[in-house]
């Protein structure tokens, strides 16, 4: 391992894609080498997504160094695998900023950089993306490049087919870059991973392999009969044609993605292409390639803490409580022991949702269907229909994609398909392309659905006891990223009485109500309010859907000042408050009514308790909320909380 902070000759030469033209080819290996180094050191000191961009490193030099970026529109699918790209493209004196606050973004965005012509972070849109540019091109008469990078993971999402679908049948000029490093962020899965690994292990396909380079010489469409007869040898002995040629890309592949003597001709040839239509190109990568602990790691360090450049150690982050993640994952395992209908599904993240742990219980009971939120919700439906008792597992941000799915395979069925939303609320280092913040507003609106949501980790475990309990409608509940608060936990989660809330703290000025963890924050503003006289009534509401009318109608009445709080935005758990406040009447002559949601803005990446802050949802804004309700100045108020 090269030592950090080692010398980077011609790394210090190349700020953007213009400087590096200026080298030789022959020193491109000694600068993918330093660009691999650069980013190792980089990722060690923020934690980020490493094992993606080790995989692309010469194919990153490759493209930036015969494309003409940023007029020539490079696309990278996820956008996790892009840090070597953005310390190519004039961000390397930020790159130690990444994913902190104020820092630069894990991902691709737009209003960062123009080499980022497209902003990502939730996978399989590159293609479908690159086909509107290239369209866009050619109709306003232009020439420049397209190129989409995607993952073969990401190739398991149906936008891709999609986009693929619409591209085969077109004439426009797209690259894809089928970046194929056979891992997803767990081992992919799937016919098309099969189908992919078959194309590279078969025998047609070394000898294929064989003949790279007189493909290269004269590839595209000169001997492209050549080519043709070529990889037709191949289809016979492979699975009868390569799929994507059957999609109308012309394919070309697989080639080393690590060797740049492969990867430049095939490149420039692509794009020396003067004839119409899509191409793919397959490129063979490892993901962590060049980083001996990322190699050797299970999940190819897909996304890491800080670490020890030589070691490869990663630092263990202190905690005093499990993570809500790991309490979901055990209390579904504990109810799934009582009850062999419990199923649960995936969408390409078992260790992110803790079902990996579930998968090793219950092995036929648990479903990894590739990033395939859509298919998995229902597939879900599906498995509900027969009597089963699903466990869609899937982050917040995610399931937006699947929200035809879930109004119209689940909810006007009224099947009970149990939704379990990790990530919910503001998430820290992603930001806001993974924040969980619209999943009570997007459910709530749907009629029959339960909506939970835990105020600690000891309630986590109630309402996935509950959920298995709802069987004649669907249910959802949400928690946050991270640990829990500490509590005690019960042996067994409980059943809940639906719809029910529960008062935590009596008082009789302030009520605050609260669903999901921002009750700990509540509890500590009613401290401070305590202190200044005004006594406060803290309840956590647990449910969105239905809503706990009698409690509701109580804080109402019996209080100057009501305050909702929630982890998410506006059309949530707040707004179904004042509605029902609202066509009862009670708002006529009621309370001082102060829903505190997420601002209607997207909050960037942060540590999660400085977004919070920046969205004003902490303790601290709670008592201003409350002060300012009531009419106290406080422009002098010290709030302690
Ligand atoms: C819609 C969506 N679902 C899930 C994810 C979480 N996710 C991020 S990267 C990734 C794996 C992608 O695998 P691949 O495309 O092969 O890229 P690699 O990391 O191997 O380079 C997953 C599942 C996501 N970003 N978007
Ligand atoms: C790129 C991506 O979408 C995932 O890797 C995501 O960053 C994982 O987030 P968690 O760390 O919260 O599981
Ligand atoms: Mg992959």
């Amino acid at each position: 391992m090269t030592p950090p902070n080692s010398k980077k000759p011609l790394l210090d030469q190349v700020d953007n894609p213009a400087d590096l033209k200026k080298l030789d080819p022959s020193q491109l290996r000694q600068f993918a080498d330093e660009l691999r180094q650069e980013m190792i050191e980089a990722v060690s000191i923020t934690g980020g997504h490493l094992g993606a961009g080790l995989g692309v490193v010469e194919l990153t030099v490759a493209i930036h160094y015969l494309f003409d970026t940023p007029a020539d529109r490079l696309i990278w699918d996820v956008g996790h695998q892009a840090y070597p790209h953005k310390i190519l493209t004039g961000r390397r004196d930020r790159i130690r900023t990444l994913r902190q606050g104020g820092g630069l973004s894990g991902f691709t965005k737009r209003s960062e950089s123009p080499y980022d012509p497209f902003g990502a972070a939730h996978s399989s849109t590159s293609i479908s993306a690159g086909l509107g540019m290239a369209v866009a091109r050619d109709l306003a008469g232009k020439k420049n490049h397209v190129i989409a990078v995607i993952g073969d993971g990401a190739m398991s999402a149906g936008m891709a087919y999609e986009a693929m679908n619409n591209a085969g049948a077109m004439n426009s000029r797209l690259i894809v870059i089928l970046n194929d490093n056979n891992m997803s962020i767990a081992p992919p899965v799937g016919a098309m991973s099969a189908y992919l690994a078959r194309l590279l292990s078969s025998k047609s396909f070394r000898h294929l392999r064989n003949l790279g380079k007189e493909i290269t010489e004269h590839f595209p469409r000169r001997l492209k009969e050549t080519a043709r007869r070529a990889e037709e040898y191949a289809r016979g002995l492979v699975t009868g044609g390569t799929m994507f040629e059957e999609m109308g890309f012309y394919y070309v592949g697989p080639i080393d993605g690590h060797n740049l003597e492969h990867l430049l001709p095939v490149l420039k040839n692509a794009r020396d292409d003067e004839e119409g239509g899509p191409i793919l190109i397959h490129v063979v990568t490892q993901k962590g390639h060049g980083y001996a602990p990322a190699e050797q790691a299970a999940d190819k360090y897909h996304g890491v803490t800080k670490f020890d450049v030589i070691t490869g150690v990663q630092a263990k982050p202190v905690s005093n409580a499990p993570s809500y993640t790991a309490v979901y994952a055990k209390a579904l395992i504990q109810e799934a022991e009582q009850d062999d209908k419990i199923v649960a599904i995936t969408a390409a993240m078992p260790s992110g949702t803790g079902l990996d742990k579930f998968g090793k219980r219950f092995p036929d009971r648990c479903f990894d269907v590739g990033i395939a939120e859509q298919h998995g919700v229902t597939f879900a439906a599906g498995l509900a229909t027969e009597g089963f008792k699903p466990f869609c597992t899937i982050y917040s941000t995610f399931l937006q994609r699947a929200y035809d799915q879930v109004v119209h395979d689940v909810a006007i069925q009224q099947l009970p398909v149990r939704f379990a939303m990790d990530r919910a609320g503001l998430v820290g280092a992603d930001g806001a392309t993974h924040a969980g913040a619209y999943d009570v507003a997007y459910l709530g609106c749907l009629p029959g659905f339960v909506i939970m949501a835990p105020a600690d980790e000891a309630e986590l475990m109630h309402m996935v006891a509950t959920a298995v309990a709802i069987d004649d409608r669907p249910s959802a509940f949400r928690y946050p990223r991270g640990d829990g608060v500490g509590v005690e936990m019960p042996a067994k989660g409980q059943i809940l009485p639906i719809g029910k809330g529960r008062i935590v703290r009596e008082g009789t000025k302030v009520a605050i109500l609260s669903f999901g963890t921002r009750l700990k924050d509540a509890c500590m503003a009613a401290e401070e309010l305590g202190a200044r006289g005004l006594s406060t009534t803290v309840a956590d509401a647990r449910f969105a859907k239905p809503l706990d009318e009698d409690l509701i109608r109580r804080l109402a009445a019996e209080h100057e000042v009501l305050i909702t709080i929630e982890e998410g935005s506006v059309g949530g758990f707040g707004s179904q408050v004042l509605q029902f406040l609202a066509i009862t009447g009670q708002l006529d002559n009621g309370p001082k009514i102060r829903p505190m949601v997420l601002p209607d803005r997207f909050i960037d990446h942060n540590k999660p308790e400085l977004q919070y802050d920046e969205a004003a949802l902490n303790a601290k804004h709670i008592v201003a909320t409350a002060l300012q309700a009531l009419g106290v100045d406080i422009s002098h108020a010290s709030a302690r909380a």
